[in-house]
């Protein structure tokens, strides 16, 4: 070939070069295009995986927050749950010691039944000696009246002697002057007999002085009488009680309980009204201490026994029947003053006024006075039943809290000879509650009824042991009926309600047992009255201590067993109150639980979502698009030159 020839080859292959060199160039261009967009892209999720990863640092952050809070809070509650268990175990260990506590007075309990059996023994022992006692005395005072009956024959003869002598020398005036007058006489007669005190109806002021003359033979009369009297009386059962008389055996002057299984008891009263007694006759035995108001003397007529026994029926009935004989004994020369009160709660209020409940008994009594006037047979009655209906129908809806409270109908009755004054007093149910069903309000109103009805007792032992402090103050009760209870001038007629209910029979076996104890105070008194010798006064005190050791013993197993109750109550209350307690803490850890499993899950969850989206972030990081780098993607596609140049050589 020609070197011309050459050229122009290789000019056609420069040219063919030049050509394939621009388009490969040109390819170059579009690849770098293609490659640039691609890569734009690549960025713009590069950002977007970038703001994902914040945003996931972010939640990660938050759930990390809520794991401390929750902590923080498990950590909390874990210290409550210890402190409840630290109370927990305090009040475990508290009642523990009221078990202890409650078995030591279960078996002081015991031991003062014990004692309790072995005084009646001695009671009874000693009560067989009083008989005899009795009648050797009753065999005295029959040789005293045969005695009394012989010198009275003998002073008749003096006297008839004294007269014939008197008449055989009629110019003697100075014997005349001497001689027994029929007024002398019937003063050397009634030295014997004491006359019977009477009330005479007179407008003339003379009267006033006979009054005061009547007031002290009344006195005299009266002083050699009880100062106490008990009344026990049986309302009729209602329709849906049961009276099993072979059970319970209701007598004049005893009553009788013969229980299957027990042991037989019988209690002895002056007076017993066996159920249906009409309301007069029961009068008839306070009516003496009414009688005496007009005299200057006081009198206090209080019904004892449990809810539904018929106190407040009693009560009623003796107000009204003692209201028809003051009006029948007193007359315009009187002034005639009411109060009518409750005591609820260790508070005072009066029941004629709208004022609530107080604690001020002073000022309370100065209000609640009402002066009546002229007519004040009718407005005190009408005044009484308003008190009554205040009482009733304000605590109808309080169900039987009429029988939570004492109601005191107080009258007070100032005339020439002296001031009187009369407390008809309703006293809260006697009733024991329930142990079970007692806490809070209830609670409280029970120990104070076992407190004031305890302070009412004391007072009658005090009364009875003649002390010289008389406890008056223990309680508002005994505060209010210092007017009337005990004193030289008081008769205090206590009534034991009680129901035939065989449902009742230890409630009555209270009351009973209370009017026995009640009823020795007097007894004493009496018993001193009659002795005549010296060794029966000796024995008879024995008599007497014995049964007044008796009384203050069983007035002690009485506290005592009301202390028993009152602690085996707040027992209850605190373990009511371990209960909730426990069952607060029983929700408390469900709460916990619930709450940690609730944390646990959010946490797990979480955690799986985040494991998720990091392995996303990993497998999308390892996809081949994400593994090319913009430079080795262009060289990998760039035709080599080295190619060109090989397929040249092979060429
Ligand atoms: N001697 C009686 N004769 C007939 N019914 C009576 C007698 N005593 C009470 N009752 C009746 O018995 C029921 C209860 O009497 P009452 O309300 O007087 O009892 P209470 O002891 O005052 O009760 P509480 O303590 O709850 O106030 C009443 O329906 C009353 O009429």
């Amino acid at each position: 070939m020609s070197a011309s020839e050459e050229i122009n080859e290789n000019l056609t292959i420069l040219a063919r070069l030049q050509q394939e060199f621009e388009e490969f160039q040109l390819s170059c261009r579009e690849s770098e295009i293609d490659l640039e967009k691609e890569l734009a892209d690549k960025e713009i999720k590069l950002e977007e995986l970038l703001l994902k990863s914040r945003e996931t640092d972010q939640a990660i952050e938050t759930i990390k927050e809520k794991y401390f809070k929750n902590e923080c809070e498990i950590s909390r509650l874990q210290n409550e749950q210890e402190a409840m268990k630290k109370k927990i175990k305090n009040y475990e260990k508290q009642m523990q010691e009221l078990e202890q506590l409650n078995n030591q007075w279960e078996n002081s309990a015991k031991v003062l039944e014990y004692s309790k059996l072995t005084l009646e023994e001695r009671l009874y022992q000693a009560e067989e000696n009083a008989i005899l006692y009795k009648e050797e005395l009753d065999e005295i005072s029959q040789n005293k009246i045969v005695e009394i009956q012989r010198l009275k024959d003998h002073f008749k003869e003096l006297k008839e002697e004294l007269y014939s002598i008197e008449i055989s020398s009629p110019s003697d005036d100075r014997h005349r002057h001497h001689s027994p007058t029929p007024s002398l006489k019937h003063t050397i007669e009634h030295s014997i007999t004491i006359p019977a005190g009477a009330f005479t109806r007179s407008k003339n002021p003379s009267r006033n002085t006979s009054r005061n003359v009547s007031r002290k033979a009344s006195f005299d009369e009266n002083s050699s009488k009880e100062s106490v009297k008990v009344l026990v009386i049986f309302r009729p059962p209602t329709q849906s009680e049961i009276w099993d008389e072979q059970v319970l055996s209701i007598e004049a002057n005893s009553i009788q309980f013969k229980e299957k299984n027990k042991e037989p008891k019988s209690f002895d009263f002056e007076k017993v009204f066996i159920p249906g007694t009409s309301t007069e006759n029961i009068f008839k035995e306070i009516e003496d201490s009414i009688q005496r108001l007009a005299i200057g003397g006081n009198a206090c007529v209080m019904a004892y026994g449990q809810t539904g026994s018929g106190k407040t029926y009693t009560m009623n009935a003796m107000i009204s029947l003692s209201l028809n004989k003051l009006e029948e004994i007193l007359t315009e020369d009187y002034d005639v003053s009411l109060q009518c009160i409750e005591i609820y709660n260790e508070q005072i209020k009066d029941l004629l006024t709208d004022e609530g409940y107080s604690k001020n008994l002073k000022d309370t009594l100065a209000k609640a006075e009402v002066k009546l006037s002229e007519d004040w047979r009718t407005t005190s009655w009408d005044l009484v039943q308003k008190a009554i209906s205040r009482r009733t129908t304000k605590f109808t809806e309080c169900n039987e809290k009429s029988s939570r409270s004492h109601a005191i109908v107080w009258f007070t009755i100032s005339g020439p000879a002296g001031i009187g004054k009369v407390q008809f007093v309703d006293l809260a149910g006697s009733e024991r509650i329930g142990k079970s069903q007692v806490v809070g309000d209830t609670l409280k109103e029970a120990l104070l009824i076992n407190k004031s009805l305890s302070a009412l007792q004391d007072v009658i032992s005090a009364l009875e042991n003649r002390q010289k402090h008389i406890p008056y103050r223990n309680s508002m009760l005994t505060q209010v009926l210092q007017s009337t209870l005990g004193g030289s001038e008081s008769i205090v007629n206590m009534i034991m309600n009680c129901s035939p209910s065989m449902d009742s029979l230890n409630e009555t076996l209270c009351t009973l047992a209370l009017g026995s104890r009640v009823k020795a105070v007097d007894l004493g008194f009496i018993i001193r009255k009659n002795i005549v010798t010296k060794e029966i006064e000796r024995t008879l005190t024995l008599l007497e201590k014995e049964r007044s050791d008796k009384n203050s013993m069983l007035r002690t197993l009485d506290k005592l067993q009301r202390d028993l109750e009152s602690s085996q109550i707040a027992l209850k209350d605190k373990d009511n109150k371990i209960a909730i307690l426990k069952s607060r803490m029983n929700q408390k850890e469900k709460d916990y639980l619930n709450k940690k499993m609730d944390t646990h899950i959010i946490i797990s969850s979480h955690k799986k979502k985040n494991r998720h989206e990091e392995s996303e972030i990993r497998v999308s990081s390892l996809s081949p698009t994400n593994l090319i780098s913009p430079t080795s993607y262009g060289n990998s596609r760039i035709p080599t030159m080295v190619n060109l140049k090989l397929s040249k050589k092979d060429n």
